[in-house]
């Protein structure tokens, strides 16, 4: 199911402030290397969203679960100050040594933090203690609830949590879809409009994203 008109989302597209030519550039490399894993990249209008949402939020310390080759980390440390850190947790050598290549091209390197690990190990390794201004997830969604409540306890209040892909496609909408991503986003989602911790407000931007902000 489209979850927007594909016109509509061109015009979207065609409307917001475009990607510059770096980020063009990592997503044609991404295609050619990559093939059908390309589709796990964000698109260029939810890139700019994410840059001004890290920026709205003034965020200086990120988080970031599911890195692929980079695009979703520029677009958020682009947001974040010279003196800004983005914790950038993925599982993939090879598909990260592509994001690193075009960290150092877009002058980010120096701000982006990566840990090759499952992001459950990552995270529940953080002190406690650690303060959050600013997280996007988007991995393996059946490790969601997890990546949610390590950061959301850590989440300062005003911060915000990004969730990218929280209506699979229409599927949460059907109990009949049973594949464990589609149970487990569901229940993600009802925990999140249950959290007393955050506001939060789902979006039908790409394949639906949630915007939980910390009371
Ligand atoms: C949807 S892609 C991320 C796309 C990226 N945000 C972008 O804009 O290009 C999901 C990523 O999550 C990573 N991943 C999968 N399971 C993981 C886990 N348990 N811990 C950390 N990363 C994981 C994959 O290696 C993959 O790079």
């Amino acid at each position: 199911m489209d979850i927007v008109n594909p016109q509509i989302n061109e015009y979207v597209l065609a409307h917001s402030s475009p990607a510059d030519d770096l980020l063009r550039e990592l997503a044609a490399e991404t295609r050619a290397a990559t093939g059908d894993s390309a589709g796990m990249q964000i698109s260029h209008d939810e890139g700019e969203f994410l840059t001004m949402l890290v920026r709205l939020v003034g965020a200086k310390r990120a988080v970031e679960v599911g890195v692929f080759t980079g695009y979703s980390s520029i677009c958020i440390a682009r947001g974040l100050p010279a003196d800004g850190h983005l914790l950038a947790c993925d599982v993939s050598e090879e598909w990260t040594s592509v994001a690193r290549r075009y960290w150092d091209r877009a002058g980010v390197a120096d701000r982006i933090e990566l840990r090759i690990a499952p992001a459950t190990e990552t995270l529940r390794a953080l002190p406690t203690d650690q303060v959050i201004d600013f997280a996007f997830i988007d991995a393996d969604k059946v490790g969601y609830p997890v990546y949610y409540e390590e950061l959301v306890s850590r989440l300062r209040p005003g911060g915000l949590i990004v969730l990218d892909n929280v209506l699979r496609g229409g599927r949460v909408l059907d109990p009949a879809f049973d594949h464990e991503a589609d149970i487990a986003m569901r229940k993600m989602n009802e925990t999140i409009v249950r959290d007393e911790r955050v506001d939060a407000v789902m979006l039908p931007v790409r394949d639906g994203v949630t915007l939980a902000r910390k009371r």
